[in-house]
């Protein structure tokens, strides 16, 4: 599964905002309405959205688009998830190196793109280590194939460890408002066949009340150097309730995901969302027009409140930010 292209020297995005309804790719020949596939989240997912930022920068240097205009323009489509910081970095690191040349910069972006998922399969393999037998996994929102370049991160430890048989069931929290467990994850758990159940967002912590989830694994946007990270709002609640009932809470992420710059949650830039989002459910009023609304898209949760820190290069435990340091030498 997977929900980005390249072909022909055009981008492909798998249309997330149809899903699971219907499967529509768009195109793309310009990098400027990639800004709005960003931001009106066609793509969404920290990994993904570097993965296609990078493609999209490919677009401006085929047209002879001033590239800084560019980078600065696609940078500003969303503010926490920072793989798209890095990915436009690198891509203008290696425009400066090849003078622009799109063929260079297309071959970077194709290796950005494969380095992801070849990163959460690795992850996935780690992870699946910390995952018991006859496991039954909470997740929040989609960190999956949909997420990133392919194979996802927490759904990536999802799919290595059901792989080896050790996954019993998978509860999904639908994550609202916009819903990407209900449309994404369980679209992508029933596609692959792991066995799913779907639950509203307050059904989790009634469940970790029954004994009934041994472990909780979820993707991350955008981790400080002491391992605080931004995720999906609706994650710092699952980490207070996971604590609370003694089950594992583990965060899977690319070391790309990692910022060492900001020293801890405090520092993390977190998106706030239209109003409507909230206010209705897919286009169906379901407040009042002119009711005040909160729609922070992410929250943060902090260190303290996780068990391991999964990445491409092996499982972090506590203190994370000494561990943190020693992961990048
Ligand atoms: C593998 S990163 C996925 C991460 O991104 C999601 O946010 P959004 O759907 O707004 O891009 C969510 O936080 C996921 O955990």
């Amino acid at each position: 599964m997977d929900a980005i292209r390249w072909e022909g020297n055009t981008l492909f995005l798998l249309d997330q905002t149809k899903l699971p309804v219907e499967e529509v790719w768009l195109s793309y020949t310009d990098y400027r309405p990639v800004i709005d596939a960003i931001r009106t989240m066609v793509v969404r997912g920290a990994p993904a959205i570097g993965v296609t930022a990078a493609y999209a920068y490919c677009l401006a240097a085929l047209e002879g688009a001033d590239l800084k205009e560019a980078k600065a323009a696609l940078a500003a489509s969303r503010p926490t998830a920072v793989n798209l910081f890095w990915a436009l970095e690198r891509m203008e690191k290696q425009a400066a190196a090849c003078g622009g040349n799109p063929e260079t910069l297309i071959a970077e972006a194709i290796a950005i793109h494969q380095e992801d998922v070849a990163m959460c399969r690795a992850m996935g393999h780690h992870g699946a280590a910390v995952v018991p037998d006859h496991a039954r996994i909470l997740t929040h929102c989609n960190a999956g194939a949909l997420a990133t370049g392919g194979y996802g991160t927490a759904l990536g430890v999802i799919r290595a460890a059901h792989e080896q048989g050790k996954v019993d069931m998978v509860y999904a929290d639908e994550t609202r408002p916009l819903l990407q467990g209900a449309r994404l994850t369980a679209y992508e758990l029933v596609t692959d066949h792991i066995p799913a159940t779907l639950i509203a967002d307050n059904m989790a912590a009634s469940l970790m009340a029954k004994g009934q989830i041994d472990l909780v694994v979820v993707g991350c946007d955008r981790m400080a150097a002491n391992g605080d990270f931004a995720n999906k709002i609706g994650t710092y609640s699952v980490a207070v309730n996971a604590h609370h009932h003694g089950v594992p809470f583990y965060v899977a992420l690319p070391c790309s995901t990692i910022d060492l710059s900001i020293p801890d949650g405090s520092g993390i830039p977190i998106e706030e969302r239209e109003a409507d989002e909230v206010r209705t459910l897919y286009g169906v009023q379901t407040a009042p027009r002119t009711v005040e609304v909160y729609n922070p898209a992410f929250d943060v949760t902090p260190h303290s409140l996780v068990t391991g820190i999964i990445t491409e290069k092996g499982v972090i435990y506590p203190p994370f930010r000494e561990n943190l340091q020693k992961l990048f030498g």
